[in-house]
């Protein structure tokens, strides 16, 4: 079974993808990975997000998740279209709850120490930072890691290339998430050219 500590290891970014055609979405997936970035996060910001997430599954190489899961309705779907873990961009004890009883490997988002410790009381200890850059940047991730020295996290948003290196940088960091990689327009050759860059940015 998977854990979300190993996902969270896997590789250093993690692409927060908004998709809308299966299609094109494994000719995406497929260059990702190629470009070394196995960890893909579906969001279901879409119409047929999961069944784009049910057709990335089957990318040789790739762990796919389920992003902007918001409630358990939303969850149990994402788990059915198989979703190997699931991201929330924030905390609620229901959609925690739901989560552990359907043994899913979760990712919930928080942003301040309130967040933290609402975690902490459902067992949980690996989250998203979100909206990083908004709710401090690394200022405020390095100041909730001096009370939190156990928990480990993935900053998601305002994220890029250039500043990714600085939060990876972190003890407390073990990926970032970004939307860079996957711009519209881009071709599969430039998508996988920007995930080696991303893949490569910690030995
Ligand atoms: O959809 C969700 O559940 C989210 O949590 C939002 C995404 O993680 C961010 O939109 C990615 O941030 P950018 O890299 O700044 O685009």
């Amino acid at each position: 079974m998977d854990d979300i500590e190993t996902i969270m290891r896997t590789a250093p970014v993690i692409p927060v993808l908004v998709l809308d055609d299966p299609e094109s979405a494994v000719a995406i997936g497929t260059a990702l990975v190629k470009g070394g970035l196995r960890v893909l996060e579906v969001t279901l910001r879409t119409p047929r997000a999961l069944e784009v997430m049910t057709a990335m599954t089957k990318i040789d190489g790739a762990i796919v998740g389920a992003g902007t899961v918001l409630d358990d309705a939303q969850l149990d779907q994402a788990l059915d279209a198989g979703a190997r873990f699931i991201v929330s961009p924030g905390l609620t004890k229901r959609l925690a709850q739901a989560a552990s009883s359907r043994r899913a490997c979760f990712l919930p988002g928080v942003a301040n120490a309130s967040d933290i410790m609402r975690g902490l009381d459902l067992g949980l200890n690996r989250f998203k930072f979100f909206p990083a850059e908004a709710s401090g940047g690394l200022k405020a991730l390095r100041a909730l890691a001096g009370p939190f020295g156990d928990v480990r996290f993935c900053p998601t948003g305002g994220i890029t290339l250039e500043t990714a290196p600085e939060w990876l940088a972190e003890k407390a960091v073990l990926c970032v998430g970004g939307s860079w990689l996957v711009k519209p327009g881009m071709s599969t050759d430039e998508i996988e050219a920007a995930a080696r860059k991303a893949s490569e940015l910690r030995a």
